[in-house]
């Protein structure tokens, strides 16, 4: 199966002052359709950049990087604008839902950039509620709902223009086990009967585990599980 992400010898540099950073060097990684991928590795490792070059976030400093047959590294900036507006679904620790809008409002707004109609809106909304288990929420404003709850709408929200490539920052890192567990239990529903590619980024190595496969970021390479060391696996608890 053709990969939905493939990356070849990916480096990303930022200056800082008079240094050069280096998170990423020299980076491949190839990831199929339908997979959920989970990143894991000690705190500036470079998990966070290497999630937002795969969803067109920042760019590399070299390397080809190619989502769903595109390589967004030569997309200019209103293109990649684009792209991500309908490619690529986001889901954040913190939720970031707009606290004055209802759940149904919130999971709308990726909606409005699109010329959709308000009935098609409102199918698709519905949909993704249902998908997430919160059509009786609907009408309920973020502080109305629990955290795992909030958590579902930002995953509504994630999938309502139908992406097929979702990144997830920490998405379980502010809930409790069992809300945790839930939502992990989400992701792989969404990858394994929706066929979305999901890249996850977790310091929680049962995060990681719910996932299909695990990544270990280790000076700027990837390592799977197992292969890596013990002094990473030090760093990173
Ligand atoms: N915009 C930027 N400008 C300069 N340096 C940056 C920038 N973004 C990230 N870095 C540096 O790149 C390195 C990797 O950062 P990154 O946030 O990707 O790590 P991380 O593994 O996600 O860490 P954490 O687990 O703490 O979130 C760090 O040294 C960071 O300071």
């Amino acid at each position: 199966m053709p990969s939905f992400i493939s990356i070849q010898h990916l480096t990303k540099s930022y200056s800082k002052g008079k240094n050069t950073v280096t998170p990423l060097q020299n980076l491949s990684l190839e990831v199929p359709q339908g997979e959920f991928l989970a990143l894991m590795g000690p705190s500036g490792s470079g998990k966070t950049t290497l999630l937002n070059m795969i969803a067109g976030i920042d760019s590399p400093s070299s390397g080809e990087l190619i989502v769903d047959d595109r390589d967004i590294s030569k997309l200019s900036r209103a293109e990649i604008t684009r792209w991500r507006a309908s490619h690529v679904g986001y889901i954040f620790q913190l939720y970031h839902l707009v606290p004055i809008l209802s759940a149904y409002e919130n999971v709308e707004l990726p909606l409005l950039l699109t010329k959709m109609s308000r009935s098609q809106r409102k199918e698709r909304i519905l949909a993704a509620l249902d998908l997430v288990g919160l059509s009786d929420r609907a009408n309920h404003r973020p502080s109305e709902l629990s955290g795992g709850q909030e958590q579902r709408v930002a995953i509504a929200r994630a999938i309502v223009h139908d992406p097929g490539l979702l990144v997830a920052d920490e998405p379980t890192g502010d809930l409790d086990r069992e809300s945790a567990d839930s939502i992990l239990q989400l992701l792989n529903t969404l990858a394994d009967e929706h066929d979305k590619t999901i890249v996850m980024v977790t310091h929680d190595p049962k995060a990681a585990a719910a996932a299909h496969r695990t990544l270990h970021l280790e000076k700027g390479q990837l390592i799977e599980q197992g292969a890596v060391s013990s002094s990473t696996q030090n760093a990173a608890s």
